[in-house]
């Protein structure tokens, strides 16, 4: 079932690894954001995703598992799957490597859930650039490029600007925005005030906010979420 993920401005990711109590969460699932994203690089396990899942289930705000590898791929009690794949790797296997051996491993994957997603990392000091080994020192039109053929060549649905940890260079996130058409554009790094929600929701059509839930509290979410809605 594929909800209308693409009039989403505002998302927030919650972290398996992460813990938050029951109040917070119910600050978070009631704040105005679009969709929750169950995802995280590190230590993401089959009970840490359930047990965050059990707690932003039922209230009806769409629920989406942005998995890090094929075991992180559960579809139970969530409505959409976000799989990355990381454009600008020199490792192939976080292109289309661990996609192939999750097609070949698992033979019933409800295809009509899963959205494709064109990541290009830019934070080499974040876990999935780290991880993945990205090349992060790119100028704008090397971004775009990237952006361009995502969406031209290879037709993703979404394109991915991930500074995961850091602020990003809205120079970048706007000339990516210029090369996009079709393609859904996110962007997410470092928003922790309305300032940098609203500065970055003028070039992208959804904003991610992830680590501020943890680090500023709900009422900086809830800032976020006005500045763009
Ligand atoms: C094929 C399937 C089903 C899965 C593989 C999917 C791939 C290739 C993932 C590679 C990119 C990746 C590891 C994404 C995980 C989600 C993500 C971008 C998390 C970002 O959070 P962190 O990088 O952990 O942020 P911190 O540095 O704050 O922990
Ligand atoms: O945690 P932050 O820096 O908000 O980034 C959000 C998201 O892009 C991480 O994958
Ligand atoms: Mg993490």
């Amino acid at each position: 079932m594929q909800m209308d993920w693409k009039n989403w401005r505002h998302v927030t990711k919650l972290d398996p690894d992460k813990h938050l109590d029951q109040a917070i969460v119910d600050e978070v699932a009631t704040s105005g954001t679009d969709a929750i994203l169950l995802s995280g690089t590190l230590n993401v396990t089959r009970e840490n995703l359930a047990e965050l899942r059990e707690q932003v289930q039922g209230y009806g705000v769409p629920l989406v598992v942005e998995p890090a590898d094929p075991s992180g791929a559960v579809f139970d009690g969530v409505d959409m799957l976000f799989v990355p794949s990381v454009l600008n790797t020199p490792d192939a296997r976080w292109v289309v490597g661990k996609h192939q051996q999750w097609f070949l491993n698992d033979p019933a994957i409800p295809w009509e859930k899963v959205v494709p997603e064109a990541y290009i990392v830019l934070n080499p000091a974040s876990s999935v650039g780290r991880v993945t080994r990205a090349v992060c020192d790119l100028s704008p039109a090397e971004v775009a490029a990237y952006a361009g053929c995502a969406e031209r060549y290879f037709h993703f649905p979404i394109v991915y600007i991930e500074y995961s940890g850091t602020y990003g260079d809205p120079a970048i996130v706007r000339a990516v925005s210029e090369t996009v058409e079709d393609a859904v554009l996110y962007y997410g790094g470092g928003i922790n005030s309305a300032e940098r929600a609203a500065e970055m929701g003028q070039y992208a059509d959804t904003i991610v906010i992830g680590n501020a839930v943890y680090e500023k509290g709900v009422d900086t979410l809830k800032a976020t979420v006005k500045a763009v809605q």
